[in-house]
């Protein structure tokens, strides 16, 4: 996961901090000396991390943490705030014309995730109730305009090509008249991508630059490659003004070290950051969430943003009327399932709750995605009568699924039973609770040890 050596030195650091009743200067001394090489290991400029450190250190001082009763907690607020500073404080929006359409120029070595991007960004705007227009620049490399309309037609949006043997600044010109004659509020371009930063790729930017005159332009890095990513940044930045980045792959091991330079190095903010090959909406970069991320304190509020754009609040209600009633069924255990997943894969919604990071470290917690999928073919050979009346399934009708789902009928018959306690859980749950809380006083509460020395089960 992203960030995960960063976090846990840190929260070593802080950890020995909080221990301490009072700070001696020596100790915030220690303190930064270890927090300025958690950075340095995670790849951050070093130029950045003596910056960084000055001013942490003399607000520490000014703030005479020394004299204060939670000195740790000093030291963290003010690390946090920094932190913040550094990726820009405040979070920058995408920039929006008042002459629509919007046009936002992608730029990008290759492989950087530009056109994944491209798509992810409009499906983003889409959920906004936009009209994105893509535009397919990129003549060179043989798959790349097929790649932007496959992609295009799974998501529901358009995109303007006129194959590889016109230039991309006449197909740039044609697709922005395109938009405007189709009502279509944003433009997407994407462009060519190198193996370097070359000349002919810039003049060719800079020319289409010329002729769309672009609202944004956004530079899309990997984060993966840590400092090379600030590199690029700041030679595509000379020579074409940026507005701001698109940094992907933050779900892959990152250390960190672009996140934290780019803004600081290039003077251009991080806009969005992407995670995973799949077409998701972009997600916006928040500084200071990103800085309690990287602190381990959790990010709450991209959760809670996340869960309430992704369930539908009249589905949960009625759910828990039917957990409530114990009308649930296989088919309402998928549903609720989908409705999880669709939040992202698991172990990121893990990395967003504070102290998680620590958790999963110390107990070596994994979250076995596989074995949810094998949950989910399960439930899905089932047929719509099994789902709902599950008390119809005798060994031949289990027989059938174990081999539907590629499962044995040890794992079929687990399940079964799984969710036959899960429900019989729910009923004694809801008896107890009532429809207006807790009643029965103490035998409520036995109920509730019985069920709890019992051991409640989930099926994954
Ligand atoms: N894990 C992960 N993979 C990504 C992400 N974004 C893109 N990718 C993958 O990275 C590879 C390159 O992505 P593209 O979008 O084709 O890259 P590009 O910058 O358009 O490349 P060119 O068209 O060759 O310039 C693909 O395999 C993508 O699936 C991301 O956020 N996370």
């Amino acid at each position: 996961m992203a960030f995960e050596g960063l976090t846990s030195r840190l929260q070593n650091v802080f950890g020995k901090l909080r221990g301490k009743g009072k700070l001696s200067e020596d100790d915030v001394n220690e303190a930064m000396r270890e927090v300025r090489l958690a950075l340095l290991e995670a790849d951050v400029n070093f130029k950045v991390v003596k910056d960084f450190i000055a001013k942490v250190k003399e607000q520490a001082v000014g703030a005479e943490v020394t004299k204060s009763f939670t000195p740790g907690m000093v030291v963290i607020d003010i690390v946090n705030k920094e932190l913040t500073e550094l990726m820009g404080g405040t979070q920058s929006k995408l920039a929006k014309s008042n002459r629509p359409p919007t046009v936002i120029l992608m730029a990008g070595l290759q492989g950087a995730g530009k056109t994944t991007s491209s798509g992810k960004l409009a499906k983003m705007l889409m959920k906004d109730k936009h009209r994105p227009l893509l535009v397919a620049c990129d003549i060179y490399r043989p798959a790349a305009i097929k790649q932007l309309q496959v992609l295009g037609e799974g998501i529901g949006a358009p995109v303007f090509t006129m194959g590889d043997k016109t230039s991309p600044v006449e197909i740039a010109r044609a697709g922005l008249a395109h938009a405007k004659e189709h009502g279509n509020d944003y433009v997407i371009i994407d462009t060519a991508g190198r193996l370097h930063i070359d000349e002919a790729l810039m003049e060719e930017l800079r020319m289409v630059h010329e002729v769309t005159k672009p609202d944004e332009v956004l530079l899309v890095v990997d984060a993966m490659t840590g400092q090379e990513a600030v590199n690029v940044a700041q030679s595509f930045h000379s020579q074409l003004e940026l507005t701001g980045v698109v940094l992907t792959k933050l779900d892959g091991d990152t250390r960190g070290g672009a996140a934290l330079s780019v803004k600081a190095v290039t003077g251009t903010p991080i806009k969005f950051v992407a995670t995973g090959e799949k077409i998701e909406p972009l997600e916006p970069f928040h500084p200071s969430r990103m800085a309690s991320r990287i602190l381990g304190m959790g990010d709450m509020l991209s959760l809670i943003e996340k869960a309430q754009s992704n369930i539908d609040a009249e589905k949960a209600a009625e759910m828990e009327r039917k957990m409530r009633t114990a009308e649930f069924t296989f088919e309402d255990f998928l549903e609720q399932m989908e409705q999880v997943r669709n939040l992202g894969p698991l172990d990121q919604l893990l990395d967003m709750l504070p102290g998680m990071g620590k958790v999963k470290e110390m107990k070596n917690v994994k979250v076995d995605e596989k074995q949810i999928s094998r949950v989910e073919a399960i439930v899905k050979s089932m047929t719509k009568e099994e789902k709902q009346k599950p008390e119809i399934l005798n060994h031949s009708r289990r027989k059938r699924i174990a081999a539907g789902s590629g499962t044995s009928i040890a794992e079929v018959n687990r399940l079964i039973k799984q969710f036959d306690d899960m429900k019989k859980m729910m009923k004694q749950f809801s008896s107890m609770m009532g429809p207006k809380g807790p009643k029965g006083g103490m035998k409520g509460l036995k109920g509730m040890k019985g069920m709890l020395g019992k051991g409640m089960k989930f099926p994954f």
